[in-house]
């Protein structure tokens, strides 16, 4: 097998090609949510750089790293304006529609894009950038504490495969935390008790009623209450035992009472804490997370809070829309 590859960097050429492609398709379509152009992301990705589709492609397909990144995309810094102070009452489209294009394309090389009807008043692609009011919070609009380490939507058994952060703008180079454990240094016994549904899981803040004002999904967020409420007990680690995937977000879990699936619990928690690595976004990276490998974070910082602000955009991407149908308003629909 070949290295799989972490960092693929545009030549200008390529950068100036992709820069074209999404400024024409943002003349096409309404807005990321456009049904249509859900529909034709496929076949607009297809006009990528070959090169950088065919490393996401080995990315995808090896599936051996937790993360990979692709670098050299170009942002209009003018164009896209000043970081909002909320992601809520933003026009459509925003003026960063085609960066918000980039990144569906991206996605479409790796999946379908999905979003949550509670998160982020239902938008599919979310901003990450600091809000007033919600420093010290355990969510992306935080800032002055670090964001723990986590598996996206760990809570959930449709969460993301990949999660894509495109970054916009980050002056300070603010890091994101990235960790990729080896879980096979694990001790025997504990790979096996993590491998069991021993661990109880609650859903993060960001799927709270309170911080979304959407109308008409109040069985969605009672159902992310009775999950709150709820035994949600769950395997930290599923797959082969050779190369298991991880879900885990300690900061939303309990600690087991019984002493034997909480020192395996505590032993990969500091296994995860041990294999930290910054990963310093620059305007024009994406970073594409394997969320069945890595747990990712971002170290704190102090929000400026003058429209320089660091900016990302966000993205959850499914291998298989088919898992949430149910919950989906029709076979197209993105909103779980
Ligand atoms: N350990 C944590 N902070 N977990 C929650 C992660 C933040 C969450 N994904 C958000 O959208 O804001
Ligand atoms: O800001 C970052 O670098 C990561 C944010 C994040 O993990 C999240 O919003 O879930
Ligand atoms: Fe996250």
């Amino acid at each position: 097998m070949s290295t799989p590859k972490r960092i693929y960097t545009l030549s200008s050429e390529e950068a100036a090609e992709a820069e074209n492609l999404t400024l024409r398709i943002a003349k096409e379509y309404s807005g990321p949510a456009d049904e249509q152009l859900l529909r034709d992301l496929p076949l607009l990705a297809a006009e990528l750089p070959v090169g950088q589709r065919r490393f996401l492609r080995d990315f995808a397909l090896e599936d051996e790293l937790g993360y990979c990144v692709v670098r050299g995309h170009n942002i209009d810094d003018a164009r896209i304006g000043p970081t909002p102070q909320h992601w809520r009452g933003r026009p459509n489209p925003t003026p960063e529609f085609a960066e918000e294009i980039l990144l569906l394309l991206h996605g479409a090389l790796l999946g379908e894009p999905f979003g949550w009807k509670t998160q982020q008043d239902a938008r599919l692609v979310h901003d990450i950038f600091p809000i007033k009011g919600f420093e010290t919070e355990q969510m992306g609009i935080g800032s002055t504490d670090t964001l723990t380490l986590h598996t996206e939507d760990a809570f959930h058994p449709w969460r993301a495969d990949y999660l894509l952060l495109e970054c916009l703008r980050n002056p300070d180079r603010v890091a994101t935390i990235v960790s990729e454990p080896d879980l096979r240094s694990l001790d025997p016994e504990h790979l096996a008790l993590l491998h069991e549904p021993n661990f109880l899981i609650r859903p993060d803040d960001s799927h709270l009623a309170k911080h979304n004002v959407t109308q008409g999904v109040d069985a969605e967020f009672s159902e992310i209450d009775e999950m709150k409420a709820d035994d949600n007990r769950v395997a930290v680690l599923y797959g082969s035992r050779e190369h298991p995937y991880i879900r885990i977000d300690p900061y939303f879990m309990e600690i087991p009472t019984d002493p034997a699936p909480r020192a395996a619990l505590q032993a990969v928690s500091d296994l995860l804490e041990a294999s930290c690595l910054d990963v310093a976004l620059t305007p024009g990276d994406v970073l594409v997370i394997n969320n069945h490998r890595l747990a990712h974070g971002r170290q704190a910082f102090q929000a400026r809070y003058d429209g320089t602000d660091r900016w990302l955009k966000r993205v959850s991407i499914t291998t298989d829309l088919r898992k949430s149908h149910e919950r989906r308003a029709s076979a197209t629909a993105r909103l779980i």
